[in-house]
Parts: C-alpha cells; structure tokens; sequence
C-alpha cells in the first residue's frame, strides 16, 4: 500500500477531509502517516495504521519516506518544506490545499468533475504536483461546469457573497461572537414590543462602531450585520486578489493558460464577505456566445455533475433549496435563478451555492488521492 503523509489533517480543511476520507473508505486503500507542526510523539488519530504517532511536518527524512503527501497545513508551511523536500530529491506526489504552489507551470489546479482530462494528461506527463482551487472558483465550475464544457460562455461576471470561515476557523468564531455582542447590547429592547426599530437600530450601529479590537481582531471591521467588500490581497489595479483568481484559476482549471491568453474566457467579478457561516455563493451574469434555449441550457447545467441541481427559478424554491443553510455540509451544488436577462437573449442570468469547504477545499484533494491511487 501506499505510504500518505497527512499534514495538516487536525484543522477546519484538513477535519472536513478526514471525515470525507473515511466516509468514502479512502484509509482502506492507503497506510496513512500523520505529520504535525505542534505535537511530534502524539498519538495519532484513529484512522491510524502501522504509524501510530505523529511525526514533525518538519522532518524532511520522514516526508521524503511518503509516495503521496497531501497538505492542509497552509501556505507557509508550504513554501518552506516543499521546496526543501524536492531538493532533497523527494518525487513523490504532492496534494495541496493551500494557493502557494497554484499557478506554478509544473502544478496543476485539481478539480477532477471538470478538468480530469487535464489531470490525467499532466499524469502521463509525470507532473507530481496538484493543487485544490481557489474555493469561490471551484464552486462556480462544479455548478456551471456544463456551459463550459460545451463552449458556451463568451464571458462571466461573478458577484460573490463568501462566507467567514474562507478566513479560517477564527474568523467563523469572531463572527459569532460580534452577533453575539450585538444581540446582547439590543436583548431588553428586543423583548419590549413597544420599543421603538429605529431605537434598536441607533443601539446595533453604535455596538458595530464599539465593538472592541478584540472583537474585530480577525476580519479589522464589524462583520455581523455588515459585509466587506474586499476579500485577500490588494494587487494595486483596483482588483483584489480573490476578484483575479476568479480569471486566472477558471482558465488554468480548464487548461485554457492562465486567464490572460488568447484563448482564456474572461471572468472577472467582485468578492465580498457577507455573514454566512461555510458556504459561498455568487450571483453570475454569463454571456453566451450563441442564443441557446433555457430548457436547453437548464439540461446542459443539470447532466455535467452529479452533484449539480437546477432548482426551478420561483420565489419558493429559491427561498428554500438555494442558500448557504441549505447547502451546508452537502456536496451537492444548486445553481438557480437561471433566466435570460433584459439585455438580450444571449444573457444568462443565474445564482449558485456550494460549501467551500467540501468542493471548495476537501473534496478535490481526497479525489485527486484516489486518482493517483488508481493511476
Ligand atoms: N479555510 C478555508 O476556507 C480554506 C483554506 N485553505 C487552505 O488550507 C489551509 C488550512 O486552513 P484551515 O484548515 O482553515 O486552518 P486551521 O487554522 O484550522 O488549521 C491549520 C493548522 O493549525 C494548527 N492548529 C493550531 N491550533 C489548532 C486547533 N485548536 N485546532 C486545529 N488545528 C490547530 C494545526 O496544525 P498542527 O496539527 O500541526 O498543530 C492545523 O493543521 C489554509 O491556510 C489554506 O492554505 C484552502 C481552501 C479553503
Ligand atoms: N480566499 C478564500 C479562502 C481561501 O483559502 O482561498 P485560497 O485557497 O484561494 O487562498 C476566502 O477568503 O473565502
């Protein structure tokens, strides 16, 4: 059997893939070795076999050991032990989640329902390293894979609305207690039926505003009942960072280069945190490159995946099957409000959901482990 190093298994991505790992039965397959930054000795989880304490992420003898390492440890700890790795001469595959290794010319962005003949053809080329995408990305391809794969799309807007845990774990925690303050601040008013909304509201707005440093340590601002429209880096254009990954990431997914070449389908947009909890949704303006019909496209979108679902474009179904409550946890992606907009028949309108940390995060990475297994 495979040995696999397992780098980061204990954190919010790298827990969302254990648990996907042995729901899938993915440990029977692999002899598991468990790295950590912070416990060398430990014990190791359950799943463990033959291995059953923790090795230090940053013995590089110990990793160079594993035919496969996949890692949820984050982008510093990539950028230091990869590279020291491969000088040592390790070749084996390495799977990431974080973006620090993504638009390498010799890493491949896995995203296997919508670009396995990419991966398969990096396989045979002997490429060894693979990349999960950026979260907003991978959910956008799984619910419009098909538009794609059909060469419909001339070119998409993406408007997002991503939830707090694309932060991490802290800033899930931050959110809540920033609800959590501001219920408390508003609590006896609230339970008056006679107080005056716009009391209540002066009494939110002046919490948001007082909200202490510690409270706002995570996200710099309120983010219970607000948003922010910035996510990640500012590249000095006007886009952030998140906004230029949308182009370069899609591109480089569907093996079209890197979002700037001749034949990259533009896809730009704007990212903004809103405050949900795991999942990320986008509101999507798409131009078709021809006038297909909206049965047609409904088909094309609904048979690409089989985690994709059409929910039917009405008040009702929109309201219960196509939200961040009602996506959490499950792999499936809803992708509605499809309709042709007022600007002509060319454009489509449509809205998607997904959990960012299932396809967003998790989920490619333990496909691209059985896709080396079986290889
Ligand atoms: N959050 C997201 O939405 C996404 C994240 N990613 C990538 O994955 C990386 C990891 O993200 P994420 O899982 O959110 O990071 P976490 O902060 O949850 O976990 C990272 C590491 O922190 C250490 N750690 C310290 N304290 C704790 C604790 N109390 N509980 C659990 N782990 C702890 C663990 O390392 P150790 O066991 O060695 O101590 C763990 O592996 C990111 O840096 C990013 O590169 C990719 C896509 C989406
Ligand atoms: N940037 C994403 C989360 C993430 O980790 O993205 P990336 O894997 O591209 O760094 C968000 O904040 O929602």
């Amino acid at each position: 059997m495979k040995l696999v190093g397992l780098v980061g298994w204990r954190g919010m991505v790298g827990s969302v893939l254990m648990q996907r790992m042995q729901d899938e039965g993915d440990f029977d397959h692999i002899e598991p070795v468990f790295f950590t930054t912070s416990n060398p000795g430990g014990a190791a989880p359950k799943m463990a076999k033959n291995e059953t304490t923790l090795k230090s992420a940053h013995d590089i003898a110990a990793l160079a050991k594993c035919d496969i390492i996949i890692s949820c440890q984050g982008g510093d700890y990539t950028t230091e032990v990869f590279p020291a790795l491969r000088a040592a001469g390790w070749d084996g595959y390495w799977i990431d989640a974080a973006s620090t290794l993504r638009m390498n010319d010799d890493a491949v962005i896995v995203l296997d329902p919508v670009n396995l003949d990419v991966i398969k053809n990096a396989l045979s080329r002997g490429v060894k390293n693979y990349v999960g995408g950026n979260c907003t990305v991978s959910c956008m391809l799984m619910g419009l894979g098909g538009l794609f794969e059909q060469g419909l799309v001339e070119w998409m807007t993406s408007m997002t609305y991503q939830a707090a845990s694309g932060g991490g774990a802290q800033h899930m925690r931050e959110l809540l207690t920033q609800f959590g303050t501001i219920n408390g601040a508003v609590k006896p008013l609230l339970d008056d039926p006679a107080s005056a909304i716009l009391e209540i509201d002066r009494a939110v707005l002046a919490t948001q505003h007082g909200l202490s440093a510690d409270e706002t340590k995570q996200f710099g601002v309120p983010l219970a009942g607000n948003l922010i429209p910035w996510i990640d880096k500012d590249l000095g254009n006007g886009q952030s960072k998140e906004e230029w990954k949308a182009g370069a990431e899609t591109n480089k997914i569907l093996g079209r280069g890197e979002g700037f070449g001749t034949s990259a389908i533009p896809v730009d947009g704007l990212c903004v945190r809103i405050g949900a909890m795991r999942c990320h949704s986008q509101a999507l303006t798409i131009k078709l490159n021809k006038d297909v019909p909206l049965d047609e496209i409904t088909d094309i979108i609904a048979s690409h995946n089989e985690w994709v679902k059409v929910v039917p474009n009405t008040r009702e179904a929109s309201m219960r099957d196509l939200s961040p409550a009602a996506t959490t946890g499950s792999l499936t992606i809803p992708v509605g409000r499809l309709r042709k907009m007022s600007m002509g028949p060319g454009y489509l309108s449509a809205f998607t959901v997904g959990d960012q940390l299932l396809w967003g995060a998790a989920e490619p990475l333990r496909r691209m482990l059985r896709i080396v297994l079986e290889k």
